[in-house]
């Protein structure tokens, strides 16, 4: 057996913490062999909430859960952490964009990025799931500069997820069969989800789906906006569906990635396709399953460079935004 990791879950007694725990236990993320001990990491008044959750976890006996430690202490949560999924924060209500929780949510990115700077292990990585969950990555990652920045993560693999079931339902495939579509920017209403360089069975998109307007006019705004649906359609946000994301996007990073597939998220920008330096930005992403890289050299033609400039401008205002909290 192998020595267990420390796996901290913020938000741990909300929607998606109940849908992303128990696959964690199961060893859904960090595969059959690798054991774990839960770091659930709550506000004071849900910890009674948490308790329960901590009981259910208990009675799945799960053979790889090696341990729960239930705090709403930071320094006890982000103790000897290897990986921390950020999802703790409030969800948008709608009618609101991601970008209006940053007054009530930006704050608890300080304190959790200083937290896990003076407690996590050497090898932390951290995954930002609360919205908005770029600029919340950019806060923490700000207040925990002993961390170096290719550890930090905000999650884009629901956009993506979400984009490739629509091309595969217009076009009457397998999900299976769509490969290399990737989001670049903001989880926000301006992500712009590249069909040009994704493929259909092999082929471009645009040489499978010869629907110019429908891209445009359907595509797009489904995707930028399918998390604003499911608010309206379940008076909820999405939360198995995130959870799922969250467990794609820590297995895509910890997996080498294969042959002809990329994956999204976003991380901290070097520059390339001249986005600003720091700004957490989602790019199509490829792994050896220890370190990342940015898949260079795409083409990108006048639309995806006007989008991907859209989405920039936008990161580059939340950034002003909080700037007081960059530390
Ligand atoms: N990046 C993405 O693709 C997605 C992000 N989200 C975001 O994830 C976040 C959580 O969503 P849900 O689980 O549905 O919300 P929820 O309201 O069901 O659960 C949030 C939990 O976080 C806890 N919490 C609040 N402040 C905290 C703090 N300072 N420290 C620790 N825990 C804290 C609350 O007590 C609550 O139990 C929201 O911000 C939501 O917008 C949701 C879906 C997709
Ligand atoms: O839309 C929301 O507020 C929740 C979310 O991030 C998503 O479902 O993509």
């Amino acid at each position: 057996m192998k020595t267990p990791i420390r796996v901290a879950v913020t938000g741990a007694a909300g929607q998606i913490g109940y849908s992303l725990l128990f696959r964690i236990a199961s060893g859904a993320v960090f595969g059959p062999e690798q054991p774990v001990i839960l770091h659930l990491i709550e506000i004071e008044p849900a910890l009674p909430a948490l308790n329960g959750v901590v009981m259910e976890l208990q009675d799945c006996a799960f053979p790889l859960l090696k341990g729960i430690v239930p705090t709403a202490d930071l320094n006890e949560g982000f103790k000897g952490v290897n990986w921390a999924f950020l999802v703790g924060s409030v969800p948008r209500k709608a009618g609101m964009e991601r970008k209006d929780l940053l007054s009530i949510n930006g704050k608890i990115f300080i304190g959790q990025g200083k937290a896990i700077a003076a407690n996590a292990a050497p090898d932390i990585r951290v995954l930002v799931v609360g919205n908005p969950c770029n600029t919340n990555c950019l806060i923490a990652m700000n207040n925990a500069k002993s961390i170096p920045a290719d550890r930090w993560f905000a999650m884009t693999m629901l956009d993506q997820n979400r984009a490739v079931t629509q091309l595969a339902l217009k076009a009457g495939v397998d999900t299976t069969d769509v490969s290399g579509l990737a989001i670049w920017g903001n989880h926000s209403s301006t992500m712009y989800p590249d069909y040009f360089n994704a493929k259909i069975g092999g082929k471009p998109v645009p040489e499978v789906i010869k629907h110019e307007l429908w891209f445009k006019e359907t595509f797009i705004p489904t995707v930028q906006q399918r998390g604003a649906a499911i608010i309206k359609a379940r008076g909820l946000s999405s939360a198995a569906s995130a959870a799922n994301a969250a467990i794609e996007t820590v297995r895509n990073l910890v997996n080498p990635t294969p042959a002809g597939h990329v994956f999204s998220v976003a991380v901290c920008s070097d520059g390339s396709y001249g986005i600003e330096k720091g700004l957490i930005f989602s790019y199509p992403i490829v792994s050896d399953g220890k370190s990342w890289k940015i898949v260079q050299g795409l083409p990108l033609g006048d639309f995806s460079k006007e989008k991907i400039a859209a989405t920039e401008k936008e990161l580059k205002e939340e950034k002003a935004l909080v700037a007081e909290l960059l530390g």
